[in-house]
């Protein structure tokens, strides 16, 4: 197998990341003997078949994108990462990089096990470009991102997961690099480590290159402007991420078997509904109903032309935000209790159907959702072909930020982890919120009673 390496780029001073023609191609040997006798014939035959994880890339990167990577498992995103840091060479085309590349790939890369933690930090940042001047200075602080404690003079071979993860990505939020590539491994970090080294990440995009491998699309297109979508080692989609995205899991739920074979058991009464209590009252409602920050939500209609997928055994016919009582709205406000609505036709029928929603905001994050399948899963209900049939969540509207947001509605048949997807459409309805008193975090919520103590110590 041929190969040409990475080469540092020297033209079009935007372009960071340059892949062309690029492809990498693994030899499998059917039997272990195999790979010896190749490497006595030195070429001159062939005891392997080509297996190619990844083919005719063509991709350029310009400086401070963010790239979203995604693909199912086995399409080729580590080996084009490890491409792209050099740590594979192609089998042919070229990929040439302009800047320093920290990589932060999936556990394995980078540490030497039998060293300690200190001992790492210094080969590592060593390697990445810095004088052991700069090292000595930013030890500290690397340590303390890393908060692992006096781990960090153990073996790295006796860390867990997510002290390996800790100590690299505080290594790799160290080294001053233009391109930063992060794989899975914010996976196995806890919640606050996450949460740190996402808080890095938004900081390190509004000045680096950054690469950003997830199956969890929803933080792609929090996160990422363009989304490289791979499949079978090859490129099937580069665009806009909520597009992308989109495409992604519209053929990952096509591509699903989900044949059920369940019987109908139970009654067909749902779980008793909540008691219609109170809705929680802010305890500063009157206050902010007279000031400009009455969190008044604007509504739009239901929009049919939204991005779609699924099956269309069963459709979504409307969805629309009725007040208490059923009505229909067109303004509503924060911390009034309302009712989702999504009406649906079956074309055939459908045993278990689950419909379920999310509110987004403009960024595509998930400020919160549900679905039906908890309250009728000991009683499943069945839907005749040709019969319309609606679901409504009725709940207290929280207090929105401003801005923009969106509902996603699906209707689905099946259980929580094995369902089919008839329908599910993207930002099937839009509304706005003109003013709010929420400043931070992504809802409000409606505060009891707010007091201060003067006297209380
Ligand atoms: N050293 C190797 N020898 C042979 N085949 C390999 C080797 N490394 C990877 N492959 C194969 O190449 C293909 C692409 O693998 P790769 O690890 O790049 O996929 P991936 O998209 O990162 O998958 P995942 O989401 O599971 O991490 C897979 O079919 C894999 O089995």
């Amino acid at each position: 197998m041929s190969s040409d390496s990475t080469v540092p780029l020297e033209s079009k001073a935007d372009i960071v990341i340059r892949a062309e023609g690029l492809g990498k191609a693994y030899a499998i040997f059917k039997r272990p003997q195999d790979r010896l006798k190749q490497m006595l014939v030195r070429g001159r035959r062939k005891y392997y078949d080509e297996y190619w994880a990844l083919r005719g890339v063509d991709l350029e990167v310009r400086r401070g994108e963010t790239v979203g990577l995604i693909g199912r498992n086995g399409s080729g995103k580590s080996t084009f990462l490890q491409l792209l840091c050099g740590t594979l060479t192609p089998t042919c085309g070229q990929i040439v990089v302009d800047g320093r590349i920290a990589a932060l790939l999936e556990l394995g890369a980078g540490f030497n096990p039998e060293f300690t933690g200190r001992e790492n930090v210094h080969l590592a940042a060593s390697v990445l470009g810095l004088s052991n001047e700069q090292i000595d200075e930013r030890y500290d602080s690397i340590a303390d991102f890393a908060g692992i404690g006096d781990f960090i003079d153990q073996p790295v071979k006796l860390y867990s997961s997510g002290m390996y993860a800790r100590l690299a990505f505080a290594v790799a939020a160290h080294v001053d690099a233009d391109i930063m590539i992060v794989d899975e491994i914010l996976a196995v970090g806890d919640a606050a480590f996450t949460q740190k080294c996402m808080r890095f990440i938004h900081r390190f995009k509004e000045r680096g290159t950054l690469f950003f491998v997830s199956h969890d699309t929803g933080q792609v297109v929090n996160l990422c402007d363009r989304v490289v979508w791979l499949d079978n080692g090859t490129v099937r989609a580069v665009g806009p991420a909520k597009d992308v995205c989109h495409d992604y899991l519209a053929a990952l739920y096509s591509g699903q078997d989900n044949a059920g074979s369940f019987r109908i058991g139970g009654s067909r009464q749902a779980l008793p509904t909540a008691k219609m209590d109170e809705p929680v009252e802010d305890a500063r409602t009157e206050l902010l109903k007279s000031s400009q920050h009455r969190n008044v939500i604007e509504l739009f209609d239901f929009s049919d032309t939204s991005p779609w997928f699924g099956e269309r055994g069963a459709s979504i016919t409307n969805v629309s935000i009725l007040d208490a009582e059923e009505r229909g709205l067109t303004v509503l406000e924060g911390g009034e209790v309302v009712v989702l609505k999504v009406t649906c036709r079956a074309e055939r029928e459908i045993f278990r159907p689950i419909v379920g929603f999310y509110i987004k905001d403009r960024l595509g994050q998930n400020l919160f959702g549900d679905n039906t399948f908890l309250s009728y899963q000991l009683s499943p209900i069945t839907v005749a072909a040709g019969r319309d049939f609606a679901a409504r969540f009725r709940f207290q509207m929280p207090y929105l930020p401003s801005g923009d947001f969106s509902v996603t509605v699906a209707l689905a048949e099946g259980t929580q982890n094995d369902h089919t997807q008839h329908h599910w459409i993207d930002d099937a309805l839009f509304f706005k919120v003109h003013a709010s008193h929420v400043v931070r975090g992504l809802v409000g919520m409606p505060m009891l009673a707010i007091t201060i103590d003067p006297e209380a110590d």
